[in-house]
């Protein structure tokens, strides 16, 4: 990186001061050393709107989650954080361990087959809030950090999932279509909403890593229905209607704890699982408390509130009306700062 000569042999004579004589280095006499932000500012004239002042990012960092919609950094999360992530799963798939408000995702292509309880009956699992083990994910630090840059000093976490993809059944419905996250959530702005998501070990092409669209944060929501794909499409899975074809799709090759951060409007899915492995990642939605809730009605969201009316009838019988709002409000969950909106 380049630095104008100027701080450069500023930051010289400091440290020479300070070598020198610790005290006078710490006086009034030096100007002090310019903060990230500054820098960012110098370096990208222009505004910035999907990031906040902060002392974390460097201005190329800054500058590509600005442009890009993402940002991936390396290591993040520890293997053995990880480990305990992934015996929690296990414990939670053979029943061993009971989370209350967890919602469990079979694959379509099994969902009527016969109960076993095993990770191979699971293909994802949302809302894990209510477990203390998974929940500690959201609450890393060397995570919040990075999200704070986005969203701001108070922050909730709104959605929680465990991602398990389990080996193709040969009808390509391990796929999760191209799709916006912010299509499934009733809050705003979508510029203070980002996901942290983590690979649990290596995931490339073969078992089915994130695809983005980079740059499409700076589109509109767009409308969302059921794929047609031939071999079934898992409930929910909704994805973008139209997009660019031309966009260049780039597919995320992560590492065991490499962690990326994305804005809810990019453009993501994942390809097929290809191998015998079930590759998992485990994930967060984050929302600063500062958020409002939206009414849906008259949107392209209105339809998804439907359905997930919908399911909550089948579950939880016909009198309830669960007033979308509220079904957030209660698994929203505060992890730093104050809540205040949301
Ligand atoms: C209180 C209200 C809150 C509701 C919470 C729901 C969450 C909504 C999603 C928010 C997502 C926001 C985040 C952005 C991320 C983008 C996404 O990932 S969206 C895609 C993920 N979608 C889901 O996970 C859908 C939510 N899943 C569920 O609600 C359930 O897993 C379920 C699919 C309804 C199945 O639950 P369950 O009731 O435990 O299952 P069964 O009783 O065995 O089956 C009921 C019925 O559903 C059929 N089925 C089961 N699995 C699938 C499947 N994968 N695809 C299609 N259909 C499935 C099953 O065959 C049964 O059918 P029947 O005809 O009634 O017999
Ligand atoms: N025919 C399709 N129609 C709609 N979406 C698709 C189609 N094929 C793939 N996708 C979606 O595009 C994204 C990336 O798919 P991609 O083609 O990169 O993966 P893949 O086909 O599984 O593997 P690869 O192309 O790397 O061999 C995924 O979200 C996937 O669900
Ligand atoms: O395949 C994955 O791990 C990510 C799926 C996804 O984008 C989602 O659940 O919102
Ligand atoms: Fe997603
Ligand atoms: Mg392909």
């Amino acid at each position: 990186m380049e630095e104008s000569g100027g701080r450069g042999a500023s930051l010289r004579l400091e440290v020479l001061l300070r070598h020198l004589s610790p005290s006078r280095a710490a006086g009034a006499t030096l100007a002090p050393s310019p903060t990230s932000a500054q820098l960012a500012k110098e370096k990208y004239p222009t505004q910035f709107c999907y990031t906040l002042d902060n002392n974390l990012l460097s201005p190329e960092q800054r500058h590509f989650y600005e442009e890009n919609g993402y940002l991936v950094i390396r290591n993040l999360v520890s293997s053995e954080d990880i480990e305990c992530f992934r015996n929690e799963f296990m414990k939670i798939c053979k029943n061993e361990v009971k989370v209350p408000g967890l919602v469990i995702m079979r694959d379509i292509s099994i969902a009527k087959s016969e109960f076993v309880a095993d990770q191979k009956a699971v293909t994802k699992i949302q809302d894990f809030m209510g477990d203390e083990e998974l929940f500690r994910y959201c609450t890393l630090p060397q995570i919040l950090k990075y999200v704070e840059c986005i969203v701001g000093p108070n922050i909730m976490a709104m959605h929680t999932m465990l991602i398990n993809k389990p080996p193709d059944p040969g009808k390509k419905s391990s796929r999760h279509p191209l799709h916006q996250d912010l299509h499934f959530f009733p809050f705003r702005p979508a510029d203070r909403i980002v996901c942290a998501w983590t690979a649990m070990e290596r995931i490339d092409r073969r078992n089915g890593c994130l695809v983005v669209l980079p740059g499409s944060h700076k589109g509109p929501l767009k409308q969302h229905d059921y794929p047609e794909w031939e071999g079934g499409v898992n409930k929910i899975y909704h994805g973008v209607r139209d997009y660019d074809k031309n966009t260049p799709r780039v597919h995320l090759v992560m590492e065991k704890g490499d962690t990326v951060f994305f804005h809810p409007l990019l453009i993501h899915g994942s390809g097929m699982n290809r191998t015998e492995g079930f590759r998992k990642a485990i994930s967060c939605h984050y929302a600063s408390s500062d958020c409002y809730y939206i009414d849906v009605k008259g949107t392209s969201q209105e339809k998804v509130e439907e359905e997930i009316q919908e399911l909550a009838r089948k579950k939880y019988g016909a009198e309830i009306i669960v007033i979308l709002k509220d079904a957030w409000m209660v698994r929203g969950r505060l992890v730093k700062g104050k809540r205040i909106n949301m």
